[in-house]
């Protein structure tokens, strides 16, 4: 009763005062995003969702909780993101000053300005993707060669090939295999309604003390799935250490230098791999999915490319990072992508210090007791209207350029590039990997259209998807076939803007 009085000027469902069932059938649910943003719609931008729980899609909220300076700390519920058996990553620490601690000996390894190779590490796995795309998915029916590719899949083993690079330097061998020998991606997708139960559950955590539930937990000698993805970033570990310790210039290097232990680079090798593929693979295969499936959108982008590369602006066989960031039109088809598909669903709880706060609700002030978590709803914050205009829920890159040089005009588009900003989190709980993310879509984005037309299979249902945090699509069909190297020359009204930053997400965050 307590519980429930301590909240009761926040609405929502029903049960939510009394159990935390509602939450956790709606985590479960697979589609728990959408579930979410007809919460906030309803009973308010700061809605109930469990007892001592509450969610925002509320950027400004948002932003006060992850501000550098904020007395707001991580709720229980990023306890759940512990993957290894024994010991937290930098995501699941909850204790502010070892989370602080760890943060900012990693982040100048994750920056790449330590890691002298990442460009050209990115680069080569991309070729590498592009090479197997037109060796064994495009379809040549003049030739009678019919097939299709699944762009979930081959999406996934290039972003798992490029962390395994950077970060190691050696691939998993995901692309070379076009496989996944380790069963890994299957391990995920059970591992991720685990971690849901567990962040709604906190106190099931405990569980993991108990020696049979420990057995089951993912461990570096396991022959399948993430413990041997494990095994493999323990392996790579080791080389770095003992007499005859291998030297590279690479994020490893850089977290060693930085006096992180073996023991702590084993676990938070594995957040590393798990952080940065799946968010930037479904990143990349949704864009082009929308992209693909938008002629106009499609052609203004090739116009766009075409007239750089005539120009002499885009480098060869692969664009560079800063080049790209120049394009204003794929600038605006990437934020859109991320907008209309953040990729990044989970609650990321932060919580209410003590003393309590105000919570401004569209306009009225409610008061939250110390110890409530408040959840993110980023679906719900990349689909407002109030932000994004009334075709929130269409996919328009268009929205991101300028419509003429007012002030109210630059501002709507400031308001937008701050918002889609928060898809890789903010301030002291901000992604250390939102330069690497970009440069991998800047460059794979741009570069498979320019070789390949992707048509869907199915239109009635392109892929399947389950949301548990990230996403889980599987079963994304699509026909490949390879783009004609046409000389016509791209309209001008396509291509106007070129030159200067063209409003890019910045390359990497730095507070
Ligand atoms: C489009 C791709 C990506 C998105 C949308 C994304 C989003 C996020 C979000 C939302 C958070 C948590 C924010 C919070 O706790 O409030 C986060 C944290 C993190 N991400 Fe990413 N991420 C992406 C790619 C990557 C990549 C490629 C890497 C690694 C190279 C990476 C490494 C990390 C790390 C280490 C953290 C933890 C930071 C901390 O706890 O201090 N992410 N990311």
């Amino acid at each position: 009763v307590k519980t429930y009085y301590a909240l009761k000027d926040f609405e929502g469902h029903w049960s939510v005062g009394w159990s935390r069932l509602w939450l956790l059938r709606t985590q479960g649910s697979g589609c728990m995003n959408v579930t979410f943003t007809e919460i906030n719609r309803k009973y308010g931008s700061t809605a109930r969702i469990g007892p001592g729980m509450l969610l925002t899609s509320d950027p400004e909220l948002f932003k006060r909780m992850s501000a550098v300076r904020s007395t707001f700390t991580r709720g229980p519920w990023y306890a759940a993101l512990k993957l290894h058996p024994e010991r937290d990553n930098i995501t699941s620490y909850v204790d502010e000053r070892k989370h602080g601690d760890i943060r900012n000996r990693m982040a100048p390894g994750y920056s790449g300005k330590e890691n002298t190779h990442m460009e050209q590490d990115v680069d080569d796995q991309l070729l590498k993707l592009l090479a197997l795309v037109d060796s064994k998915y495009v379809a040549r029916p003049k030739q009678g060669i019919f097939r299709t590719m699944d762009l979930s899949r081959e999406t996934s083993f290039f972003t798992l090939d490029v962390i395994s690079k950077i970060a190691f330097g050696k691939t998993f061998g995901f692309l070379d295999q076009d496989d996944d020998p380790f069963g890994y991606l299957i391990n995920l997708a059970q591992m991720l309604p685990a971690i849901i139960v567990f962040g709604v559950y906190t106190e099931l955590m405990n569980l993991m003390k108990i020696p049979l539930v420990k057995a089951a937990l993912p461990k570096s000698t396991d022959k399948r799935g993430l413990g041997r993805v494990m095994g493999f970033a323990s392996e790579r570990v080791r080389e770095r250490f003992g007499r005859k310790a291998l030297v590279r210039q690479d994020m490893l290097a850089s977290f060693i230098n930085r006096g992180l232990t073996q023991a702590e680079l084993e676990s938070e090798t594995l957040t590393q791999i798990t952080a940065g593929s799946d968010s930037t693979a479904s990143a990349l295969r949704m864009t082009l999915h929308f992209i693909s499936t938008s002629p106009p959108v499609l052609d203004r982008l090739l116009a766009e490319a075409k007239a750089a590369i005539e120009a002499g602006q885009i480098s060869r066989p692969v664009i560079q990072d800063v080049e790209a960031r120049r394009l204003p039109y794929l600038q605006a088809c990437i934020k859109e992508g991320l907008r209309i598909y953040p990729p990044v669903t989970g609650l990321m709880a932060k919580k209410v210090p003590d003393g309590g706060t105000m919570i401004n609700v569209d306009g009225v002030d409610k008061f939250a007791p110390t110890g409530t978590q408040v959840g993110w709803n980023s679906w719900g914050m990349m689909h407002d209207s109030e932000v994004f205009g009334p075709d929130a829920e269409i996919f328009r890159p268009e929205r991101w350029l300028l419509g003429n040089t007012s002030e109210k005009e630059q501002g709507r588009v400031a308001k937008m590039t701050e918002t889609v900003g928060l898809c890789f989190g903010y301030g002291r709980f901000g992604c250390l990997g939102r330069g690497v993310a970009m440069m991998e879509l800047n460059k794979a984005v741009l570069e498979m259209l320019l070789r390949f037309n992707f048509q869907p299979c199915s239109l009635a249902k392109p892929f399947h998807e389950m949301v548990v945090g990230f996403y889980v699509h599987t079963d994304m069909h699509f026909v490949v076939t390879e783009r004609r190297q046409d000389s016509k020359k791209a309209p001008a009204k396509l291509i106007e803007g070129l030159g200067g930053e063209a409003n890019a997400l910045p390359w990497a965050y730095d507070a």
